[in-house]
Order: structure tokens, then C-alpha cells, then sequence
């Protein structure tokens, strides 16, 4: 039969403060075991005072509290003691008995834990009864006997086998790194279930939990939980470690093996291809797996210095743009503006969208470079409609999939136990956009890579499409081809604004360069991660890819391109914050950079890099701190020397229509404006020039207009 495991965390009379207790908990939080509950238990003996304090952050985590002992009195004139019934009281519902540490510190008998037993038995309470032979004792081979003598005093007084769990642990392993050997372990621990089973029943004997306990840690368990007679563990010192989380994860029942042939079956069904299931099997794997996705400051270091843009000195080689793709990535969805189409097809200059200015831009490179250029978008499941609609008025651009491959979709994952998420009544809601990471997969999985490299293509430029900077520069792809990098990122150096996103870094393990974002920062390493003095460089997402050796990479890793993978909890219906939460697993094309040895970056000047996330970005973008050039490109006004205006708006103008609002008569000058806030309901009359710092408030709730003026370094209120 299959016994439902239980792993125990002994602290005996640790750590030090209850500060310390509360830290290690908050450590756990961050990394929490992905076992299934249903298959696991898992209790925690903190010392008594303790108990009730941290039992609410215990259950939080999804364990219970256990004692480490409990008096073998009632209620009455006991110093020092407390009762079973007690126990109950307070919500605790297990209790070690027995513990070698009793036994031998405190004079502790057999007849005592007998009592302990039966009053535990009493109360209703749950029972870990530890039991285990001294050194002297297992080289006189008396190991058995011993257990059976430890057992057989307390046998009589159970009245209810489904509240005992024996913990086996010889006493010369227990805190000593001396562990038993897996087959020692299983041996003593048979021998124990066969006692049982004569001296109570067989099925007594079957249901029975047995735990291993003496110097078990995350290295030394998984072979012992392979044994057929040990259900978990009772552990001590590793118990007071971030790392316990590992012992947990190695006892559980693995999710792959569990929940993976649902997520196949699942996304064949769907009709997903080959690659896209082996990527999201991948980024399933790292997710199960616990494994732990911080990148901590003792393994990086910063990256001092880097190829400047401007100091390039390679002659432009046109004939490699014959060679060269142009892509876009345009999956992702207004949302965040208040749009539910894809946010290319916003507006940005009077009647041009986005995707109207990348199409004139491709169109003036043609002309410029005065060749053919390869151009691609990489369109989502919810974008490809509305965008191959939006261009189809630009036939030189191409169609169908010479003009286009949709991103991959991936299964929702439920947070509570793992399953594929499940939501008949909008299925649509089950599936997520793996994030633009899935770029590589996409490309593979749709035959895009193969037919590419089959026509002579090589080399890659990838953008998103809402950075209007970024356009195929010869002068980088030249470079990027001379250098014989199979990948180069375009990094910008951060400013104190940058400051709380990403940065480029030198992995000290491989000596290649990584990126770490801040989800991926640990808390005490915030400061340095926010250190743009010494983290210099950010991401901007304008990538250069060979496509010979993404292909290479595909095959040396079975397929799938091992990204870091960040998980991201929402609910399954996005609107209804009461639905089933769910996690949605997502990569980032730029983390690529870690899986190609030789990647390389370069320092591009901020007129390459801008990116509009917000209707902050979105309002200045449309005043005159921009300038549309004659290809096509938006990018700051000379005059800016590289430093785009801070616009902070009201949350009320999050949404683009709402921002129209503010500017019925287009946008105001802020060519010399260093940083504009808005605060209520406003609008901009004709002619609002912005300059320094200045603030704009109503209070008032009705709308205000702010006449035309020069408006310098103030507050204004309305
Ligand atoms: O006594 C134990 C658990 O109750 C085992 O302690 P260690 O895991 O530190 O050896």
C-alpha cells in the first residue's frame, strides 16, 4: 500500500531568539516545497514557547505544529509541565514522545512514554513516538530487541493506530553526521513493521508511518526515501536551514511524474508543437523542482567596461544586410493602457500607430540601404489578426509566414497543487503567452529557423515593437558579425530611474555575462543590485542573434534553450480576482545570453532605447522632447542630451482614453521640462509650455483647464 509520507523538523531548543525562528519561516516562504499536500506532511517542533506565536506563520506555509514533548499528568500541581489536553487547546495537534533526548537527559522510561501515550491517546492527539538503539546496543546486535522492548511498553495503551507514527532514530546518529545507511535504515525499520504486524495486525502494520531521523540532510535523504519501509524523515539540525525545503521537495512525490503527462496530453490537444511542449516541459521541470532561482551578489560580479556604440571603428558592410533579418516582437497586449488589442496599434503621431511607423521605417531602410530587407513580426495568439489586418496596406512588407510565426501558448499552472489549470467556462483562460522568451522556440517550432537559415539567412536583429529607437543600424550588425559573437546584447547605462530594473553582470562561475532581474535578487542584496555606479548597464531588448549558433544551442541542450524561469501568480480569469489562482511560467529573450558562450554586449546611446510602457512614456513620446526623423525613428530631441522628461501622471490617466483627455489640444511642450506631475482631473489648453520641474494639481475634483503659458519650476494649483 502507499503510505502518505510526514517529514518532521525537530529544533529541540533552537534556533537562539524567536527572531531568528521567524527569519528561517520567512526563508521557507520564499522557496516553498512544490509537493503535493494530499502526499505530504510535514510538522514542525519549535521549542514550547515558541508554539504559539509561530504556529500562524507554520500553517502558512501549509504545515502543522508539533510539540516536543507533552506531561504525562492532567491538568493540576505539575511545575513545569503541560498536558496533552492543553496541547488541543491551543490548536497543536501532534507531539514527539519519547525522544532520545528525553530518554537519556531527563531520566525518561519506557513507562513514561507509555503514559505520555495514553493521555496523547485521550486528548485525541497525534503521536510521533521515537524510538532507537544506542551505539553499544547495535554492536551487541541488540538493535531490534531494543525497539521491540521501546514499542512493546507503549503498544497497550493505543487505542487509535491512526494517531501514532513511530520516528526511528538510532541515538548514535542523532546529531553526530553519522547517518545509517539506506539499507541499515530499511533493514531496522522492516524489522520494526514486522513487529507491528504480529503484535497488533497486518493492517495496523501497513497504514503505519515510519519515519528516519538521526543527521538526515538535503544530500543524504533521497536515496533513503527510496526505501519501502521509511515515510519520511525526523530531522534535527538540517531542519534549521533554509535548505530543510529541500528534504521536503526530495520526500515529495515528484510533480513531473505526476502532473506531466496531463500537461502533455494537454497541449497536444491544443495542437502545440513538438518544441513549445519541450519548452514548457523545461520551464515545468525548474518549477517543480524548487529549484532556487536567486542570483545572489557573491556570484557576480560587475562588468566594468564594454564596446561603445560610438567608438566603433568597422566599415559598414551593406552586403550583410542580405543576410540579416529585422524582427519585432509584437505579442503583447495594451492591457496595462486600457487597450485589448495588441498595444503596437496605439497611436503615437497624429494618425500613426506603431506598427504604421515600423512599416515606413522597414520601407525608408530599403530605400537607404538600397536593397531587399528581411522583415518579420512575432505575433501572439491574441495580436496576429489585428497586426497582418493593420499591415496588409503595406503589401512590400510581405504576408502569411513570410511576414510572420505566433508565439507559443502554455498551460496555466494551478497554485495549489500543480494540475493544468481548469476553467470550462472560458478555456481561453487556461493558456497564457509563455512570455517573449519563447522567441526561440517559436522560431524553431514553427519551421521559421529552418527556413531562414535554408535562404541564406544568418544574422538577427530582434526588437520590440514598441521601441520606435530601434532600427537596423549597419555599423552593430557589421561589428556584431565581425566579432563572431553568437549573440549581442544592446545595453544602456542606468540611471538612478533605471534603478529597480535589471542589470547586466558577470557570472563569476562561467566568467559570461547574465542578467538579473529583481525577482531574482535576494532582499539583502537589494542595495547592491540597485547600485547603478556599479551595475552600469541595463537590457534594452535590441538583440543580435546568429542564427547558426541558436541552432547549435537548440541541439546541445535537447531542444529546449535552459532560460530562467519566472513565475508569475494571477488568477485564472484575469478580471475575476476570486477565481482559482493560478501560476503562469514565463522566460525572457534577453536571459538568452547566458546560454551562449562568447556573448557579447555593447553600449548603444539612449536614442535606440525608447520604449513606451506607460502613457507617461506615451505623452511625452508625443511631445516635442521626440522627434520623428526622416526614417521613420522617434528619438529624443537633441537638446535632451540623451535624458527623457519624467512624466508622472495621475493613476487616473492610466489608460490612454483617459489621457487624451488631458491633451484635446495636443501635447504640451516639454522639450525643456525636467520632470512634469499631474495630479487631478485636467486638461492642457493650446499652447502649455512645461519647463524645469513643475507640478499641476487640482484638488478640487472638476475638471480644471491650465491656460497657455510658460510654465518654469512651480506648483501649479488650480
Ligand atoms: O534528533 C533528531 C530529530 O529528532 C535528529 O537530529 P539530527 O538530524 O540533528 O541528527
Amino acid at each position: 500500500m502507499s503510505r502518505k509520507y510526514i517529514v518532521g523538523g525537530n529544533w529541540k531548543c533552537n534556533p537562539a531568539t524567536m527572531k531568528e525562528a521567524n527569519s528561517l519561516l520567512k526563508e521557507w516562504k520564499k522557496s516553498p516545497p512544490l509537493v503535493d499536500p494530499s502526499k505530504v506532511d510535514v510538522v514542525i517542533c519549535p521549542p514550547a514557547l515558541w508554539m504559539s506565536s509561530l504556529g500562524e506563520s507554520i500553517e502558512g506555509l501549509g504545515m502543522k505544529t508539533c510539540a516536543q514533548n507533552v506531561g504525562k499528568n492532567d491538568a493540576g500541581a505539575f511545575t513545569g509541565e503541560w498536558t496533552a489536553a492543553n496541547l488541543q487547546d491551543l490548536g497543536i495537534t501532534w507531539t514527539l514522545v519519547g525522544h532520545s533526548e528525553r530518554r537519556t537527559k531527563y531520566g525518561e522510561k519506557d513507562e513514561d512514554c507509555a503514559e505520555k501515550v495514553a493521555k496523547c491517546q485521550e486528548a485525541g492527539l497525534g503521536v510521533i513516538l521515537c524510538i532507537g538503539e544506542t551505539l553499544d546496543e547495535r554492536e551487541g546486535g541488540k538493535t531490534d530487541e531494543v525497539n521491540k522492548r521501546q514499542l512493546a511498553a507503549v503498544l497497550p495503551k493505543v487505542k487509535d493506530w491512526s494517531k501514532i507514527v513511530i520516528a526511528y532514530e538510532p541515538v548514535w546518529a542523532i546529531g553526530t553526521g553519522k547517518v545509517a545507511t539506506p539499507d541499515q535504515a530499511e533493514e531496522t525499520q522492516a524489522a520494526i513493521r514486522n513487529y507491528i504486524k504480529g503484535a497488533v495486525s497486518a493492517d495496523v502494520a501497513d497504514k503505519l508511518q515510519i519515519q528516519y531521523g538521526g543527521s538526515v540532510t538535503p544530500d543524504n535523504c533521497a536515496e533513503l526515501i527510496t526505501k519501502p519501509n521509511i515515510d519520511g524523515f525526523l530531522v534535527g539540525g538540517a531542519s534549521l536551514k533554509p535548505t530543510f525545503m529541500d528534504i521536503v521537495s526530495t520526500v515529495g512525490p515528484s510533480k513531473m511524474v505526476d502532473m506531466w503527462p496531463k500537461f502533455e496530453e494537454k497541449m497536444k490537444k491544443e495542437g502545440c508543437n513538438e518544441t513549445a511542449i519541450a519548452a514548457f516541459k523545461y520551464n515545468y521541470g525548474v518549477l517543480v523542482s524548487g529549484a532556487d532561482v536567486m542570483i545572489p551578489e557573491s556570484k557576480l560580479d560587475p562588468v566594468d567596461k564594454l564596446p561603445e556604440y560610438e567608438k566603433l571603428t568597422e566599415k559598414p558592410d551593406p552586403r550583410l544586410l542580405k543576410k540579416t533579418l529585422i524582427l519585432k516582437l509584437n505579442g503583447g497586449l495594451g492591457t496595462g493602457m486600457g487597450l485589448d488589442r495588441a498595444k503596437s496599434l496605439l497611436t503615437v503621431t497624429e494618425g500613426n500607430t506603431f506598427l504604421d511607423l515600423i512599416a515606413q521605417q522597414v520601407a525608408s531602410m530599403k530605400k537607404d540601404f538600397n536593397t531587399d530587407l528581411k522583415f518579420m513580426l512575432m505575433n501572439s495568439f491574441s495580436t496576429s489578426k489585428d497586426t497582418l489586418e493593420a499591415l496588409s496596406k503595406y503589401s512590400d512588407l510581405g504576408t502569411g509566414s513570410d511576414l510572420e510565426f505566433v508565439q507559443n501558448k502554455a498551460p496555466k499552472v494551478t497554485a495549489s497543487d500543480m494540475s493544468p489549470a481548469d476553467w470550462s467556462a472560458e478555456t481561453a483562460h487556461e493558456w497564457c503567452p509563455p512570455g517573449h522568451g519563447d522567441l526561440y522556440p517559436a522560431m524553431l517550432g514553427s519551421g521559421t529557423l529552418e527556413k531562414l537559415l535554408k535562404k541564406g539567412y544568418r544574422y538577427m536583429f530582434v526588437s520590440n515593437s514598441d521601441n520606435l529607437g530601434a532600427t537596423m543600424d549597419l555599423k552593430i550588425l557589421t561589428h556584431f558579425v565581425h566579432s563572431g559573437a553568437p549573440f549581442m546584447m544592446e545595453v544602456a547605462e542606468r540611471t538612478d530611474a533605471d534603478k529597480k530594473g535589471g542589470h547586466l553582470a558577470v557570472d563569476k562561475a562561467s566568467g559570461g555575462l547574465l542578467l538579473r532581474e529583481s525577482a531574482q535578487c535576494p532582499d539583502e542584496d537589494e542595495k547592491e543590485f540597485q547600485n547603478v555606479a556599479k551595475y552600469k548597464f541595463f537590457n534594452t531588448n535590441n538583440l543580435w542573434v546568429d542564427l547558426v549558433a541558436l541552432k547549435r544551442e537548440f541541439r546541445r541542450n535537447d531542444g529546449a534553450l535552459p532560460l530562467p524561469v519566472m513565475k508569475n501568480s494571477k488568477t485564472v480569469d484575469p478580471r475575476d480576482k476570486a477565481s482559482t489562482k493560478v501560476l503562469q511560467l514565463e522566460t525572457a529573450m534577453g536571459a538568452a545570453i547566458q546560454c551562449f558562450q562568447g556573448a557579447s554586449a555593447l553600449v548603444i546611446p539612449r536614442s535606440r532605447f525608447a520604449p513606451v510602457k506607460t502613457t507617461n512614456d506615451l505623452l511625452a513620446l508625443r511631445s516635442d522632447a521626440y522627434k520623428l526623423t526622416e526614417d521613420f525613428r522617434i528619438v529624443l530631441a537633441p537638446e535632451r542630451e540623451g535624458v527623457p522628461p519624467d512624466v508622472k501622471l495621475d493613476g487616473m490617466y492610466k489608460f490612454t482614453d483617459a489621457m487624451e483627455k488631458l491633451i484635446p489640444n495636443g501635447p504640451p511642450s516639454l522639450i525643456n521640462c525636467k520632470k512634469l506631475v499631474v495630479e487631478g482631473p485636467v486638461t492642457f489648453a493650446k499652447g502649455v509650455v512645461f519647463k524645469g520641474t513643475v507640478t499641476v494639481k487640482n484638488g478640487t475634483g472638476s475638471e480644471k483647464e491650465l491656460a497657455a503659458g510658460v510654465y518654469e519650476d512651480k506648483t501649479v494649483e488650480l
